[in-house]
This record gives C-alpha cells, structure tokens and sequence, in this order.
C-alpha cells in the first residue's frame, strides 16, 4: 500500500473535486444562504455544505486524523452522495518513487488537517468566480507538508467547450502539479493583496514594497496561485484576518514549488491541533525563498508592531 500521505492526497484531490461540484450547484441554483458571522465575515451555504462533504469523506476514509474546517457546523448525517471515495491515480503516479523517506513513516497522529471549504466567500457572493478556491492543508507535527487547492471555477469565462475547474496539489519534496510554472515578469514588482479586508496597515504595508502595480483579488489560495502562475511578485497580507485553514494548503503548494510562505515577520506558521487559529502576524508569500528578505525588510516597523507574531 502507497504511504500515508500520497493516500491523504489522491484523496484529497477527489474529495476536493466534489466539494468544488457542490460549490458550483448552489451558485447555480440560485439560494447562497448567506449568514453573517462577523463585520465583513460570511458564510453560505455553500461554505457550510462543501465542509460537511470533505470532513465527512476524509473521516470515512481516515478515521484515525485529526481535520479541523473554518465553519462551525452541527453533526447532521451527511447525504451518502455527498462521500467521495475515490483516489486520485494521477497524484499515485506522480508520487510513486519521489516521496521523501522523512514523509513515508507518517502516521496518523502525526497528521492534522486544515479545511476551507470555500476560501474567497466575499468575491463568490459577489460573482468574481475565479476567486474562489476549496483548500485542504495537510500538515505533519506541526509543519505543512502537503496541499490541495482547487479552483471550481477555473475557465468559466473561456466559452462551453472549455473543461471548468482544476486542481493543483503538491508535497514538499515532489513538487506541485496542475498549473503553469511561469516566472513573473523581470523589471517589474506586481504585488497582490485583499480587495475585501483591507485595512490601513494592509494598504501601508504593500505600498512599502514598492509596487508597480497592486492586484487587489480574493482569497489566500488565489493569491498563492497567482505568484505559482508568473502573475504576481509578491502576495502581502498585513492583517490578522487569514487563519490555519487559508494558508496550509497554500503554504505547501508555494513550499514545493521552492517559494516562501511566512508572517510579515518571517516567522513560519505553525499547524499543530492546539495552535491558535488566527495568524496574527499576516502574510507574505514569494515565488523564490531568496526573494522573501527583501519584502520583510520592506516591512514598515509601524506595521510590524501592530501585528504580534503568531
Ligand atoms: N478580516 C477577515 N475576516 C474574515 N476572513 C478573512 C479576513 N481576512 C481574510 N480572511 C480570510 O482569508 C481569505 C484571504 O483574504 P482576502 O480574500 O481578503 O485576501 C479570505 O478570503 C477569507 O477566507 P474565507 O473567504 O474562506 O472566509
Ligand atoms: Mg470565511
Ligand atoms: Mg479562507
Ligand atoms: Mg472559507
């Protein structure tokens, strides 16, 4: 049998997939249910239902790993339609003979996951689709090794003909697959941040680093796509707005594709079940390791001071 983690995987990407499906059903049935759980701070139905599918698949196939979901939910029985079991041959495939030794003896206390069902809320109600991501972070004692982000909009502006929908998944140590591997563009400093939480510190933040141009789009896992694609320099987030559930699956796809995912302050985040969920500390993520001091130490220490470190 294929090591604990590739399994989490080509499950998650499955179960990612269906989740993404019940997404676009509710949009297109018309009733998003929308609930506020704070200033600025949704949810739909379609948040709420996307979570019941992945927490009930994932614990069906892994009863024994910790998952935690952004959505506080009751433990109504899921519809049986709603449980995908089915893996993903592509990620085993892929997977096979590049799984790094310190990955294949993961067990499953050693593993917590973190779930948004439906990250870029604000930009789906709104019908900026493309925005919008179903992230499932796996991380191993505490670090984020592996994630999926799917995008269940991906091509809806490209005609009938064209697949919607994609997904992206990487481990550290394999690498990341699903989307095109650009470098952004030389000479220029395209930074991406929130177009729907920002704040002062957010706008002081990201005109500190010297942008060319500012990309004001939702969601953590579309901002991480972005700078995978060649489209953005730098993703600054100077807000304590982003939790566990926005950033592991972002982080691990970003980390394997040999960029950098840390808190305004360089700091790592941190994934064990106890963590506190809020990362305090914002965001900043960059296509390269090395091109991450710069950003840090374009940082102003006013802002830096406003954001306590995680
Ligand atoms: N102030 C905030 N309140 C609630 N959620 C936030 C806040 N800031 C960021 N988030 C979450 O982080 C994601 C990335 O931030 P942004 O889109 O503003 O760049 C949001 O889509 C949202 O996730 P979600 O949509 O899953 O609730
Ligand atoms: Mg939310
Ligand atoms: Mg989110
Ligand atoms: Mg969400």
């Amino acid at each position: 049998m294929e090591p604990l983690i590739t399994r989490l995987v080509a499950t998650s990407v499955s179960i990612a997939n269906r989740a993404g499906r019940i997404v676009r059903d509710i949009l297109s049935k018309g009733d998003l249910g929308i609930v506020e759980k704070g200033k600025n701070d949704y949810q739909t139905e379609a948040d709420r239902s996307a979570q019941r599918c992945i927490l009930a698949s994932l614990h069906k196939a892994f009863p024994k790993v910790s998952v935690f979901g952004e959505e506080e939910l009751d433990s109504r029985p899921v519809p049986q339609e709603w449980i995908e079991t089915t893996v993903n041959e592509e990620v085993i495939k892929t997977t096979a003979n590049k799984l790094p030794d310190t990955l294949k003896a993961v067990k499953d206390e050693d593993i917590c996951i973190w779930v948004d069902p439906l990250d870029g809320t604000a930009e789906y109600t709104q019908g900026l689709l493309d925005h919008v991501t179903v992230l499932i972070g796996i991380a191993v004692k505490g670090r984020s090794v592996a994630g999926v982000v799917y995008q269940p909009y991906y091509n809806y502006q490209a005609g009938q003909d064209a697949t919607l929908g994609r997904s992206i998944w990487g481990i550290i140590g394999v690498g990341t697959f699903g989307h095109q591997a650009n470098k952004p563009p030389e000479g220029q400093n395209i930074i991406t941040t929130t177009r729907s939480h920002s704040t002062r510190a957010v706008v002081l933040a990201v005109d500190a680093c010297e942008p060319t141009e500012v990309l004001r789009v939702g969601g953590a896992g579309h901002k991480v796509l972005l700078i995978l694609e060649g489209k953005a320099h730098a993703y600054v987030f100077a807000s304590p707005g982003c939790k566990k559930w926005d950033t592991c699956a972002p982080e691990a796809i970003l980390h394997a594709a040999g960029g950098k995912l840390t808190d305004i302050h360089g700091n790592d985040f941190t994934y064990e079940p106890t963590v506190q969920r809020r990362n305090t500390g914002g965001v900043l993520g960059t296509p390269r390791a090395e091109d991450h001091k710069w950003y840090l130490d374009h940082i102003p220490q006013e802002v830096r001071e406003a954001l306590p470190i995680s």
